[in-house]
């Protein structure tokens, strides 16, 4: 049977192994591999999505740079070599959307850090995703907890823009995560479930959707989460997906983890079976260690 089963791996995932593995080795590789890997089992259900069951790391640069120090980070991204079967995505802010877009490798897909709630038109300062969609902006971060809790901005609100955003084509990076308080108080779940509703709620398909996990304590606070406490919420969004939206849905989404991701404790993360990528804020402003983050994936075959 285990045999069976392992000459069922080589033949449809391409596994290349010297002796035959545990049972356990077994069965953690045939999970990594269905989740990261665009593939449909022998009966025909869908693992994962064409394209999308890669390792995502994305970049988000927050309000941060200059004219001289996008260029350099340009630059830095253009030189590194990155592994190729991980979706990169950056996300400068507006004013150097472009300039990034025309100057960047293809290999790195663009974000928008935001996007207005509907058709643009009379509305000041906002940014509409037809707009995004115009300059080759392929992604936008939606429900970052800085635009939730500094800004103001509510659960249904962000899910509206994340209806909006998907039906003009813009794939969408879908932020949830506590507050310390709330964590202290036993709530992390709770708020991280609300929250994902509110995005079930605005989206029906998810194909173009990536989950980012991002504890609010975590984030430019270098007071990351341990692998098991990431490992523990990705667990319970991807159990809530499989009770609320679909076994399918929970099978190819991919939950990414944001909050003091570096290069030094990326490869640990990247381990966790539900850690599907990373949401770097400060660490992406610097192209060598952005590189060591999306190189992780690494890590993650080697665990598997
Ligand atoms: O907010 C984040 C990414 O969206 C994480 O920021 P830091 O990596 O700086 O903690």
């Amino acid at each position: 049977m285990a045999a069976a089963a392992s000459s069922l791996a080589s033949q449809f995932m391409g596994l290349r192994r010297e002796a035959p593995p545990s049972t356990e080795l077994f069965v953690q590789t045939v999970q990594f591999k269905l989740r990261h890997s665009s593939t449909r089992c022998p009966n025909g259900r869908v693992i994962a999505m064409a394209g999308t069951g890669k390792f995502f790391v994305g970049g988000n640069w927050k309000c941060n740079g200059t004219m001289d120090s996008v260029t350099k980070l340009v630059a830095d991204l253009n030189d590194a070599k990155l592994e190729n079967d991980v979706d990169v995505v950056v996300a400068p802010p507006y004013i150097y959307l472009d300039k990034v877009k025309q100057s960047l490798t293809d290999l790195i897909e663009i974000s928008a850090q935001n996007s207005w709630v509907g058709k643009g038109g009379a509305f000041t300062g906002e940014i509409s995703a037809e707009q995004l969609i115009d300059l080759g902006c392929k992604w936008v971060i939606l429900g970052h907890s800085e635009r939730r809790h500094i800004i103001g901005e509510d659960d249904q609100f962000i899910g509206k823009k994340a209806a909006y955003a998907l039906s003009q084509n813009l794939k969408v990076i879908a932020c949830i995560g506590e507050k310390l308080e709330e964590r202290e108080a036993g709530k992390t779940f709770d708020v991280c479930f609300q929250q994902l509703k509110a995005f079930a709620d605005s989206i029906s398909d998810w194909t173009n959707v990536v989950i980012a996990y991002e504890p609010v304590w975590a984030i430019g606070t270098g007071k990351v989460a341990t692998p098991q406490q990431a490992q523990e919420v990705h667990a319970a969004v991807r159990d809530w997906l499989k009770k609320h939206v679909s076994a399918e849905v929970a099978s190819f989404t991919r939950i990414i983890y944001g909050g003091s991701v570096n290069g030094s404790n990326c490869a640990e993360l990247a381990k966790q079976e539900d850690i599907d990528g990373f949401l770097v804020g400060g660490a992406s402003l610097k192209g060598p260690e952005f590189a060591t983050i999306v190189n992780s994936v690494t890590s993650k075959k080697v665990a598997a």
